[in-house]
């Protein structure tokens, strides 16, 4: 008879370890932000099994030898940390390092069970710590630097499901629709799907918000010469110079109603009429669309029959909070373009920058890390170089003071007015499960390890419908 993998586990416990595996991913390093070193670490699945942090003994890139990671950070003790599987959850423990384990951006005092994207800080060191389904942790470990995405790439499990899913579908001609909150790569996305296509026509991307009204149809669809006054010459319009190619058309939620339907005419027919012209003209693209816009609302807009045209694959890309696995590759793509060697950031400019909800995405990182480049002079990235993170935070707290925005010095901005608020999310059922099983089901034990107050755990614990625990170990 087979052996049950853990026979001291109930069912609940084995349910919950089997249906996510925490997938720890080195990030970057504060002192060296463009070194390129993300890493996924293979995730943990066995009972017991742990990992070892501590501070490589030479300069060298990151290494994982054995269960021991080794950091290149000369903020790290030689033995700093270590994770460990418990009972179905991943803890992170302090080896009496130091200057401390950091969760969040606080440091911890004992064990603490880890959850979907926990920001962990070992000495200048940053990793993130998500939950994936077994299958995709395996593929994303024998990964280890990312999957390639365009002209970069992502060790976001997501993001890689999604580019491996428009990889695919980029051979074949169904039309692509991106959806994603502004500055989260769409047009990396639709380039990524272009270039895999082998379609041997151009990349033509049109800002369907950026036209005016009045010269919508003209631009999209071309027009005679006379079709209207200053239609001083013939013009082929945006989709047929595309032939062979691809129409990446942006922002398609701004589109006006009346190019809406004379798109989805051109789209259904494969066809083009110029402005003022009588003969339809074949065209042959491939259509990718996208847009920050919810165009499945109910009270949209935009026309249902386009959409359903335009929605062949519905790609949901995520926003730079869920996939801040990726800062490390992003930054070095961004401060490469800088030309420069090496670039730091302090503790506190990191966690303003890279902590905070990041509502522009990757062109805020880009900007931020672009124009503080060239503020910092010499030093590292500070606070006051980071003139976005230190605006919203001034308007933070302006907004709480009531008419005191003038207190807020932009200069100076608090770094916790950028900081997640520490739990306020309610982590997935599983890791409160895990908690409980860990902490022997006594309530506060598991708050402690969330991270959390008692009250919140018990929120959480009545919105999941989860039994209560115990008030103390020596309740039965
Ligand atoms: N891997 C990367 N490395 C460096 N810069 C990047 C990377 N990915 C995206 N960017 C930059 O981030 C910005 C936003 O990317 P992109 O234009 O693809 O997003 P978008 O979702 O199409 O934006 P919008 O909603 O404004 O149309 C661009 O300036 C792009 O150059």
């Amino acid at each position: 008879m087979a052996r049950p993998l853990l026979t001291t586990q109930t069912e609940q416990e084995h349910s919950v370890q089997q249906k996510t595996v925490g997938m720890l991913v080195y990030v970057l390093r504060y002192d060296d932000l463009p070194a390129d070193d993300s890493m996924i670490l293979p995730p943990i699945t066995r009972e017991g099994t742990t990992y070892e942090v501590g501070r490589a003994p030479e300069v060298g890139p990151v290494a994982l030898e054995g269960s021991t990671l080794l950091l290149p950070d000369p903020f790290v003790s030689r033995t700093h940390a270590r994770l460990v599987r418990r009972r179905g959850a991943d803890v992170i423990e302090d080896l009496g390092s130091k200057l401390g384990t950091f969760v969040n951006g606080k440091r911890i005092e004992g064990p603490r069970v880890l959850v979907d994207g926990d920001l962990l800080e070992i000495g200048h060191s940053l990793f993130v710590y998500r939950l994936v389904e077994p299958r995709m942790a395996g593929r994303m470990a024998s990964l280890r630097k990312g999957l390639s995405h365009g002209p970069t790439r992502t060790l976001c499990p997501e993001l890689a499901g999604i580019s491996t899913d428009l990889e695919r579908i980029a051979r074949t001609d169904q039309p692509v629709l991106l959806l994603a909150e502004t500055g989260a790569g769409k047009e990396i996305a639709a380039r990524f799907v272009h270039e895999k296509s082998g379609r041997a026509g151009p990349f033509v991307a049109v800002d369907c918000g950026a036209i005016p009204d009045h010269l919508v149809e003209g631009e999209l669809f071309g027009h005679r010469r006379g079709a209207f006054s200053g239609a001083v010459e013939e013009r082929k319009g945006r989709i047929r110079s595309a032939e062979g190619g691809t129409v990446f058309l942006d922002e398609i939620g701004n589109l006006l109603e009346s190019a809406q339907a004379s798109l989805l005419r051109v789209i259904q027919e494969r066809e083009v009429t110029p402005v003022g012209g009588e003969r339809p003209q074949k065209v042959d693209v491939r259509w990718i669309a996208a847009t920050n816009e919810s165009l499945f609302a109910e009270d949209s807009r935009f026309r249902a029959d386009l959409r359903a045209r335009l929605a062949g694959y519905v790609a949901l890309l995520p926003p730079l909070r869920k996939r801040r696995e990726d800062l490390g590759v992003l930054c070095a793509d961004i401060l490469g373009k800088t030309g420069l060697p090496s670039v730091a950031i302090t503790k506190r400019a990191a966690r303003a920058l890279f902590f905070g909800d990041l509502p522009g995405n990757i062109r805020e990182l880009e900007r931020s890390l672009s124009s503080a480049a060239v503020l910092k002079g010499d030093g590292p990235i500070d606070l006051p170089h980071l003139s976005v993170v230190a605006a919203r935070a001034a308007g933070k707290v302006g907004a709480r003071a009531e008419g005191s925005a003038a207190d807020a010095s932009p200069s100076e901005p608090s770094p916790s007015a950028e900081l997640p608020r520490e739990r306020s999310t309610r982590p997935p059922r599983e890791a409160i499960e895990a908690a409980l099983v860990q902490a022997k089901r006594v309530q506060g034990e598991a708050a402690r390890l969330l991270g959390v107050h008692e009250r919140q755990l018990a929120r959480w614990m009545d919105a999941y419908g989860i039994p209560r625990g115990k008030k103390s170990a020596s309740e039965t």
